[in-house]
């Protein structure tokens, strides 16, 4: 599914976060949103899957106007704080993850299990979430954006806190999703993610001030090196570090 974002605009009590933001992302695509902490990443992944308006402008997916009830259940969201029921186990949250999508029962058990072995927690899945350590909750929550295996998939800084053995694996499988034509749109702060993804776009000040494939951006660096692209000046493309 093909998401548009068209001339998106929003502020939060007169503090522009994001101005005038046009970005396309194809099926099959692995796109990252980089940015300073703050610079609006959250923002516009909550305003694509439709859970707050832009102010201006619109998204649309799949040529249809977000928000829309049924294209919601095309989405998997992985917010940056997880939203789990600590009193339930890891099944259970899944399991109750999986009936508000209307997951299948057999389905849901077909899928379930191969999810928990992905973000490695087979042999924890009847552990309350309240005893989950950090990094096991934030794999959880990968879990329940995952289990209804939708089309697009919106992911919150997703492997903060995972080792990296686990975020090796939980990477393959997202590339396995985007060779089946899955979009999946990312944060993240790790270097080495962003080398995962196809494109990348850079916010500063709530624009995008350059949107290509990494190749390019990388090349668009004083010396070729990723962790630069942070230091790319908005007008002149050279290294600045304001
Ligand atoms: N509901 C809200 N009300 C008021 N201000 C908000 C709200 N949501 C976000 N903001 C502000 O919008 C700005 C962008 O926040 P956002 O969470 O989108 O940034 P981010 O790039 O995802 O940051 P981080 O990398 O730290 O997660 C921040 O200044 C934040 O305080």
């Amino acid at each position: 599914m093909k998401i548009e974002v068209n001339q998106v605009s929003k502020s939060f009590q007169k503090h522009q976060v994001l101005g005038d933001i046009t970005l396309t992302i194809d099926s099959g695509q692995i796109v990252c949103l980089l940015g300073a902490s703050g610079s609006g990443k959250t923002t516009l992944l909550r305003i694509i899957m439709g859970a707050i308006p832009a102010d201006k402008g619109g998204v649309n997916i799949d040529g249809k106007s977000m928000p829309d009830r049924k294209l919601l259940q095309a989405i998997g969201f992985m917010p940056q704080n997880d939203a789990l029921y600590e009193e339930l186990s890891a099944w259970d949250n899944l399991k109750f993850f999986a009936g508000l999508q209307k997951v299948k029962r057999a389905e849901f058990l077909k899928n379930a299990e191969q999810i928990l072995s992905i973000v490695g927690l087979s042999n924890e899945k009847n552990k309350l979430i309240r005893n989950y350590s950090g990094g096991m909750k934030k794999r959880i929550s990968l879990a329940v954006a995952l289990i209804h295996q939708p089309d697009i998939l919106l992911l919150d800084e997703p492997t903060v806190g995972i080792d990296p053995v686990l975020r090796k694996q939980i990477w393959n499988y997202l590339k396995k999703l985007k060779e089946q034509g899955k979009t999946i749109v990312v944060t993240t702060h790790v270097m080495d993610e962003v080398m995962e993804c196809d494109n990348a776009a850079l916010l500063r000040n709530g624009h995008i001030i350059a949107s290509d494939t990494i190749d390019h951006l990388i090349d668009s660096t004083p010396n070729g090196k990723i962790e630069e692209l942070f230091f790319m000046d908005e007008k002149t493309g050279e290294e600045s570090l304001c």
